[in-house]
């Protein structure tokens, strides 16, 4: 770790009901993947240790950590406190990476996305060797749904391989993108298949979603929800970017 020499909190982020200049020093820089994120754009690196606490946030230049003297600080930006992630001790995201199939695009796009805001590699499946996965604690695997109801085709090359790995002790998320209008008994039905295989596996599957807003279901659904986050830009665009936001920011305090 590099220190840094003491200053205040940057313009433009809110130190909810602490005083970004009286109290704040600036802290260490921390590599913030190997400390952990938590949360929005702050991440909490740890829990209070000898009575302080140590927060980062990404700013342009890279990741600046501030410390503070007072247990239960918390700091956010755009309104958004942090203290909540503080309270639950600071659990760093696993070892993550995002594995995705996408024949025209849709997928691999979401795919993208979520590994830009978790801060982990992204990997097409049909250039993945299985055994690159074996050092992950956590697989978020997206696949688009054709045919009727079948795994995108790179996915479906892939499986058997996949199928064959141990995932005990491992989490899995899914997200996948499909039609719900053209394919309503299918919809996202590449989830499903997915979870599956996951399950069988060993896995503990996380980021499940409502089925409220969506009209399609298929074997994506199980006990009334979506096994993972279901996406359809051929009628629902105008959501998706939400809905990928909301689902990113469940999967911090479930991976
Ligand atoms: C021939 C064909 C079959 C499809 N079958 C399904 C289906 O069974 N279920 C579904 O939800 N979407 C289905 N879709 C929609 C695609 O999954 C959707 O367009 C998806 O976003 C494509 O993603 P990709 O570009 O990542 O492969 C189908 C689309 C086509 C053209």
């Amino acid at each position: 770790m590099k220190t840094q020499a003491p200053g205040v909190v940057p313009p433009g982020l809110s130190t909810g009901a602490l005083s970004p200049s009286s109290t704040w020093t600036r802290g260490p820089i921390v590599d913030a993947g190997a400390a952990g994120r938590i949360g929005g754009v702050s991440d909490l690196l740890c829990p209070p240790i000898g009575g302080e606490c140590f927060l980062s946030f990404p700013i342009s230049c890279g990741s600046l950590c501030l410390k503070h003297q007072t247990e239960g600080a918390f700091i956010g930006s755009g309104g958004t406190p942090f203290r909540k992630s503080f309270e639950q001790g600071g659990t760093a995201l696993k070892k993550s990476i995002v594995l995705y199939g996408s024949t025209t695009g849709a997928t691999k796009a979401v795919a993208e996305t979520i590994a830009e805001a978790l801060q982990i590699p992204v990997v097409d499946v049909a250039q993945c060797d299985v055994k690159d996965l074996e050092s992950y604690e956590a697989l978020l695997l997206g696949s688009s749904t054709w045919g009727f109801g079948e795994l995108q085709d790179d996915w479906a090359a892939f499986l058997p391989a996949f199928e064959k790995l141990s995932l005990k002790g491992k989490k899995v998320a899914l997200f996948g993108t499909g039609d719900q209008v053209g394919f309503s008994d299918t919809f996202v039905d590449a989830l499903g298949i997915l979870y599956d295989a996951a399950v069988k596996a060993g896995a503990e599957v996380v980021g499940s979603c409502p089925v409220d807003g969506y009209e399609g279901r298929g074997l994506s659904v199980r006990d009334g929800s979506f096994v993972g986050l279901p996406l359809d830009d051929n009628n629902q665009s105008e959501a998706t970017a939400e809905r990928v936001k909301g689902w990113i920011e469940r999967l911090r305090s479930e991976l």
